[in-house]
């Protein structure tokens, strides 16, 4: 696999964007974004429905390749390279319905050679998860947290984590939070997106607000909190009030 080798290990971004836009039709999903992501961080994407935030996690996942700009990840366009690099909890599932969590962690097994299936295994059962239980008869919140679980088990630089405790019960969401922060190769970057900010906010060093496809605000947690003089949660809820 060929890795960008240009330019000293302390020039190169984990990622970088340069006036990424992104339209479906004719209607503007993101519009010149740019955006500069450093290794060891943990990052929150918010922004009001339709604001671009999927669509801006799938850019660099490598889902979707139809857009324009300079996307990187270590100084790698997006492509096979970048993909072995992101581990990518998507907004919806993928797994066919009849698999079992163990038929999913053999994939993933062959799939990713950074995947740590005994840290799998034993994240399903602290979670109460069975390893067998078909996918078709999960809940919807055993199903996230299953994924999180695949997702988490991975040696990655960069987790992109589309909503991923939007189907799980409050009294779990600390327990998630807590399994996201205490799985994740610190090396690298967690970037989030939820409409759970009260929830996740304490677990952010940085945040970004996204309105209509564009960066609004990006800035260190403590930043925000110290010149605002409020939480995340009011703050967003001031900026897009309805
Ligand atoms: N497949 C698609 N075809 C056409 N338009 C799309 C498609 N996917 C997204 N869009 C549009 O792109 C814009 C951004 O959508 P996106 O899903 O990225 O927003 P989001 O911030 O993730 O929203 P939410 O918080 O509701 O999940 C919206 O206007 C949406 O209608």
């Amino acid at each position: 696999m060929q890795h960008n080798t240009q330019g000293s290990a302390k020039d190169v971004k984990l990622v970088e964007i340069q006036n990424l836009t992104k339209h479906y039709k004719n209607k503007a999903a993101l519009l010149d974004l740019n955006l500069t992501l450093e290794p060891g961080h943990i990052v929150g994407l918010l922004g009001p429905n339709g604001s671009g935030k999927t669509t801006l996690l799938k850019i660099l996942t490598g889902v979707i390749r139809d857009y324009s700009g300079k996307v990187t990840i270590q100084g790698n366009e997006i492509g096979p390279s970048t993909k072995a690099l992101v581990s990518y909890l998507p907004d919806s599932s993928y797994f066919s319905p009849w698999m079992c969590p163990l038929d999913v962690i053999s994939l993933f097994k062959d799939f990713y050679s950074d995947f740590d299936e005994k840290k799998c295994i034993e994240m399903l059962g602290r979670l109460g998860l069975s390893e067998k239980q078909k996918i078709k008869t999960m809940s919807k919140g055993m199903l996230e947290k299953f994924q999180l679980c695949l997702v988490m088990s991975r040696n990655a630089l960069l987790y992109l984590l589309d909503e991923p405790i939007g189907g799980v019960d409050p009294a779990a969401r600390d327990f998630i939070l807590d399994t996201i922060l205490s799985n994740y190769n610190e090396a690298g970057t967690i970037f989030m997106s939820t409409h759970l900010i009260s929830n996740v906010e304490r677990i952010f060093d940085t945040v970004m607000f996204l309105k209509e496809g564009e960066i609004v605000l990006q800035d260190d947690i403590d930043n925000i909190r110290l010149k605002e003089g409020k939480s995340i949660d009011q703050l967003f809820r001031e900026v897009f009030k309805c």
